[in-house]
């Protein structure tokens, strides 16, 4: 199979070891600079180009696209999904689970636990979501953050209500959640390819932190998964239409409940955590996949 890797760097953990998976399994494996791609929208022909040249038919494109590039990042997807390139995670499951609301909106759609969370955009309201999430201490994230970045913890009525107003006046979209305080600053990243949940790891908050991101010196550690988280991950990850996910679990009072579901979850946390060949994990679902794919093809052209 010819693989291409999307991502900004082939230094990059996760874009090392995956190329490294998919090559040990006989697998041309190209790393491509998502931002050095560039498109050719044509009828019937819709190509990327690179370097002044069509790139070559893919199989699979596995996109690493990284927050600060969802919507270019997003449109080279697509137009490898125009060409009948399988993408990992679809340009469409990208975007959605970008928005921390969209996210949540769906996932309440199907039932999966979530941290009660509210949403409004007139300083008006702050009061009334504030409550409606269960009164302060409250946890406050701009909906596009990530790395723990812009997630704050409103720990009284007043200062809750100080940090929304701020990020309201700079016009900055954020949610307010309730704060899952029996979580201990720990969270539960789970690792879902292909509908299983391949790798787990708890993460611990260092000392006087609520936020677990190995980015903010959380540490982590391997952990058996409930049946109810395992299936809460499960459920999140196909809720969102993502065969790779890196779904972020709190563990409640009543029970698992759903923080966010990335779509681009990095590889060196849960395989130093876990010792678990994730990449290979994942290259074997992208051949499995494909095969099935050429499978109904021919299928088709039998009957056809
Ligand atoms: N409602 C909550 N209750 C308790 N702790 C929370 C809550 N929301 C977030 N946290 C803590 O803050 C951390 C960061 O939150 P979140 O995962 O939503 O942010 P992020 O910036 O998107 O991170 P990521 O890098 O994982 O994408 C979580 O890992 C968790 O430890
Ligand atoms: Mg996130
Ligand atoms: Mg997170």
């Amino acid at each position: 199979m010819k693989i291409a890797i999307l991502s900004l760097g082939p230094q990059l953990y996760s874009t090392q070891r995956l190329k490294e998976a998919g090559e040990q399994r006989g697998h041309q494996v190209d790393v491509i600079n998502t931002l050095h791609c560039y498109m050719d929208i044509t009828s019937n022909n819709p190509q990327v180009r690179y370097d002044g040249e069509a790139l070559p038919k893919y199989d699979a494109v596995i996109p690493r696209i990284g927050s600060e590039i969802t919507f270019y990042g997003t449109s080279v997807v697509r137009q490898f999904e125009m060409m009948d390139t399988f993408a990992l995670n679809s340009s469409i499951a990208i975007s959605r689970s970008r928005d921390k609301l969209r996210s949540l909106q769906l996932l309440s759609k199907k039932g999966i636990g979530l941290p009660r969370t509210g949403f409004a955009c007139h300083p008006d309201k702050i009061g009334d979501v504030i409550k409606n999430v269960g009164g302060a201490p409250v946890v406050i994230k701009l909906l596009e953050g990530t790395q723990g970045i812009g997630v704050v913890l409103g720990e009284t009525q007043n200062a809750a209500e100080s940090i929304i107003e701020a990020f309201m006046g700079l016009n900055a979209n954020i949610l307010v959640q309730e704060f899952i305080k029996e979580a201990c600053g720990a969270d539960i990243r789970c690792f879902v390819v292909g509908g299983k949940v391949v790798a787990a790891m708890k993460r611990q908050a260092p000392e006087g932190e609520f936020r677990s991101n190995l980015h903010r010196g959380g540490s982590a550690e391997v952990v058996k998964l409930s049946k109810a988280e395992r299936e809460t991950a499960i459920q999140s990850a196909k809720a969102m239409g993502l065969n790779v996910a890196g779904v972020d679990i709190l563990r409640s009072n009543r029970g698992p409940v759903v923080m966010e579901v990335n779509s681009s979850p990095g590889l060196e946390g849960i395989e130093g955590a876990t010792g678990i060949d994730v990449a290979a994990a994942i290259i074997e679902f992208i051949e499995s996949h494909t095969s099935k794919q050429k499978f109904s093809k021919i299928g088709c052209r039998i009957q056809g």
